[in-house]
This record gives structure tokens, sequence and C-alpha cells, in this order.
């Protein structure tokens, strides 16, 4: 972190583009039918906006339409998806047949994003699409996916499902397995897809397209290489720093209990100076996101939720009403960090200091996509500080400090502090942990497990490590005391010795 002074003026906005998009019109087609893409599919990309190719697209699809496995690792905002959905189109329209494409993704509404992408760019083909994502009707699902869909966009966990439970679609003809977020969804962790992956790929023919894409590949490249083996070919942007140049990355340094009050500030700032930006705020738990939204509303900001304990229809409604800029600020955990795309995101705050960096670099790609510019400010407070370390030796870049004029924080300080604490008080009567408690039971019914079973098995694991810690404890103090013994006696043989030789030399 390097300290900047002066107050820092948000960045000015973009300029529009459209003459010169008129100009480039013509070299646009001829760029994309140049990569191997057929007049209507390049006429269609240009309909839909994308001027010429970027650079993952124009490296990534000639050898996709070579046949070849891909792993494209490029800057977020990059065009990305373009660069597999223009590829999948042009082999579909050459053989169409259902089911002819998968994509998995980690979040339900990227599935959607995906899947509008696919509608837009395959509306000359009649393209049909399936959206396959949890929290909604499994019936409709299934019915939909029983009519040979051209492609199906899901979630891993839900598609998996539909693969344990029913027999009425079959991905055996497939010809495209695309991995968005490839990345994450090979990640272990707390949203392990592991198990339902390995029912996915039971299912897919070995003999297909694999295609595998993300900003931070690299950092799983060797296993996602063994999923691709089909003359894989690996591209990754050049470049040293791994975000893109159009984003304003800041830091602003504050004590833990002064935070909202801080946020509060900050965005009314943002919101007196430049009215038509939106704002996505990022937070650490479901929890925080909640009461922060209550915390704004109160404060009258155009604020909504996203986080992973609303209902799915909610989550949309949320998502629809910030991209339609209904709301202008939307407080989210990271079920929002990756893949989103709208354009009007000009700020992102990141309310804690992301624990891992490539959270960080999918949080703050939600701003500044497709050349435009963007502002991202974290706030770190004194314990977060080796975080941010890690954050710019990943991302090979000094974050500079956001200033503020804290006498404004200071003003509001007590109020915004009281304020927290109401809206505290009155989630705690809402039951939010009681109804996380019960949507994680609920999960685990989902998932075929007896949640009560569950609970029990934890308790034991929890009281067999306990055991075992008790006994390594019990084994190293009787170490210790062996240790201690043989030391004791060692020194009496020694003092024995020493007053013999005494006794001897007296004598
Ligand atoms: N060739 C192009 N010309 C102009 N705009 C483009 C082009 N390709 C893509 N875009 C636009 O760029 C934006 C970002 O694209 P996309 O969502 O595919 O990025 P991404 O690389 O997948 O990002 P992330 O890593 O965050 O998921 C979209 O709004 C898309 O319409």
């Amino acid at each position: 972190m390097r300290r900047a002074g002066g107050r820092t003026r948000p960045p000015a906005r973009p300029v529009t583009r459209g003459r010169k998009r008129r100009v480039q019109t013509g070299t646009a087609m001829a760029e994309f039918r140049a990569l191997g893409l057929a007049p209507w599919l390049a006429e269609q990309a240009r309909q839909v906006g994308l001027n010429r190719p970027t650079p993952v697209q124009a490296a990534c699809i000639p050898p996709v339409l070579q046949g070849r496995d891909c792993l494209g690792c490029a800057k977020t905002g990059s065009g990305k998806t373009a660069a597999f959905v223009l590829p999948v189109l042009q082999v579909l329209s050459e053989d169409p047949y259902g089911i002819f494409c998968l994509v998995l993704t980690p979040t339900r509404e990227l599935a959607y994003q995906i899947a509008e992408q696919f509608r837009v760019l395959g509306k000359p083909l009649g393209l049909k699409d399936c959206v396959v994502v949890g929290g909604l009707d499994m019936v409709a699902q299934a019915l939909e996916l029983s009519r040979k869909p051209h492609v199906v966009i899901a979630t891993p966990g839900r598609l998996a499902d539909h693969l344990r439970s029913s027999n009425t679609f079959s991905l055996k003809k497939l010809k495209f397995l695309v991995l968005d977020e490839a990345d994450r969804l090979l990640e272990q962790g707390c949203a392990d897809f592991t198990a339902d992956l390995e029912v996915i790929l039971e299912a897919v023919p070995a003999r297909r397209q694999t295609l595998l894409f993300s900003a931070t590949l690299t950092d799983t490249l060797n296993e996602l290489k063994g999923l691709a083996a089909n003359r894989p070919f690996f591209w990754e942007a050049v470049s040293e720093v791994r975000t893109v140049d159009e984003l304003d990355q800041r830091y602003l340094l504050v004590p833990e209990a002064v935070k909202d009050a801080y946020l509060v500030h900050l965005i009314q700032t943002f919101q007196d100076e430049h009215e038509d930006w939106s704002i996505i705020i990022f937070t650490k738990t479901c929890k925080d996101c909640q009461v922060l939204n209550m915390m704004l509303r109160k404060y009258n900001f155009p604020s909504i939720a996203l986080h992973s304990m609303m209902k799915q229809r909610q989550r949309f409604a949320a998502l629809a009403k910030f991209k339609s800029s209904i709301f202008k600020i939307l407080i989210a955990t990271d079920v929002a960090a990756r893949g989103l795309d709208i354009p009007t995101v000009q700020v992102v705050i990141n309310h804690n200091t992301p624990g891992l960096p490539k959270i960080y670099i999918h949080r703050v790609g939600r701003t500044a996509r497709a050349g435009r510019k963007g502002i991202a400010i974290t706030l770190v407070t004194q314990y977060d500080i080796h975080l941010v370390h890690a954050i710019e030796e990943e991302i090979k870049l000094k974050l500079q400090e956001f200033s503020v004029e804290e006498r404004f924080v200071l003003d509001i300080l007590t109020q915004v502090n009281v304020t927290r604490r109401e809206c505290e008080i009155e989630l705690e009567g809402m039951d939010f942990d009681e109804k996380k408690e019960i949507n994680k039971r609920k999960q685990m019914i989902l998932e075929g497990k007896d949640p009560d079973l569950e609970a029990k098995r934890k308790a034991e694991l929890a009281k067999i490590k306990k055991k075992n810690k008790q006994c390594r404890e019990k084994v190293q103090q009787t170490l210790q005391k062996k240790k201690q013994l043989q030391l004791k006696r060692k020194l009496q043989k020694k003092m024995e010795r020493r007053n013999k030789l005494h006794a001897k030399e007296e004598k």
C-alpha cells in the first residue's frame, strides 16, 4: 500500500463511442469472419454490439472451430462468454441437434446471463436453451430437459440431481462441455462441486470438446488440464498486471468500529457527485449483507440485497431491479463476485478485505468492464493489512489510498453505529440465524442427507477430534515427563560422579 495525498475524486465517466462504432462496422464484421465465423454469425455479433473481436475471442475462436479443447484465461470483462458462445453456435448451426452443448457455471444468476447471450447471438438459429439451476421447480426443468434443448446452462448441483433422479434426457450425444469460471467449479471449499461434477462427467461422452474459461485459471491449471485432453489449447492474455488498466484500485484504512460510518460517507459522496452511477458493495456474510441493506435503507439510499439466504425468486428480482437501475446500490455476498456483467456499475466497495486475492480480482472485476472505467475501494482494518499485501502481490499492483475528510465521518459516526445496532436487533427479531439453520437443513434434505443424522455425525466427529486432541496432549505430556526424568537422572549421575571425584581428591 502506498499513501497518496489529497482527496481522491472518482474517475471521470466513460466517453461514448457511438460515432467510432459506426465507422468500424464493416471492419468488425470482417474481423469476426476472419476468425472462421459464418457471415450470419458475424452479422449477429455486430448487431448485438460486439465491435471487434477482443483478444480472448481472437485467440480462442479459431482453435475451437478446429475442434480443439480450449483453456482461456483473460481478465474480467474481456469477453470470455462470447469466446465460447460464438464458436459453439457456429458448429451447432452446421449440424443442429439437442442436447448439443452443456455449460456449467457456479452461480444461478450467471447461468441466466449466459443463457441470454446464447439467446441473442443464436436468435437466427431459433436456438432452444434450457437453464437448470437450484431453487426453482425441478419438475418444470425435467420437462424442459426432455424436450431436447440445443444448449443446457446449469449449476452443477441441480444438474447432478436431475441426472441422479431421472432418465428422461441424455447427455450422451453432447458435443461441447463448457466450464465457465472453471477454477471455481473445480475448487474444493465451502460450496464443493466435486461430487456433482463426477456425476456429470460420467454422463457426458468422452469424445467431446471441452472449453474452460476464467479470469483466474492459472491457479488451478493442472487440475483443469486433466479435463481438457483433446489437443488442448491454452491461452492467457499477456499482461503483467492481473486487473484491467481502466480500473482505479484504492484502499481506505479504517478502524473496525467506524467502518460503517466510512461506508455511509462514501456512498453519500458518490450519490451526490454521480447520481447515475451504480455501486456494488461486497460483504463477508449474508447477515452483514442484510444488516447493511437495512441500515442503508434507513438512510433512504436506493439499496437492495443479494445473498444465498434469499429465496431464488427474490434473488432474481433483486438483480433485475439493480440491472435496470431501479436500485442503484447492490449489497451482495460473493454470490455476485463472479461473472455478472452490469455495464452501469462504476464503483465496487469491498466492505471487508477479501481473504483470497482471486476473490478480490473477481469482485473488483464487476466494474471497469469492456473498456469502461471504474473504481474499486477496499475498506481495510488494521487486522487486514497482510491480506492487502497478498492481493497486491497477486495482481502485481500497489493499491492507492482513497482519502476522505474524516471530520465528515466523525459527524455521522455515533448515529451510524446506533442505526446499525438497531438493525441488528431488528434482524435478531426476524430469526435470521434460525432461518439460516433451517435453510441448511433444507439443503441437506435436497442433497439426500438426513439433517439429524448429519448433526449427530458432526457431533461424533467433534467428539473424536476432541478425544484425539486429548490423547495427543497426554502423549506429549508423558514424553515431556520422560524427558525431564531422563534429564534429572543424567544430572544426578553427573553430580554423583562429581561428588565421587571430590571425595577422591579430598582423600
Ligand atoms: N467483441 C466485443 N466488442 C464489444 N463488447 C464486447 C465484445 N465481447 C464482449 N463484449 C462485452 O463485454 C462485456 C463483458 O463480457 P463478458 O461478460 O463475456 O466478460 P468476461 O470476460 O466473461 O468477464 P468475467 O471474467 O467477469 O466473467 C459484455 O457486456 C459483453 O457484451
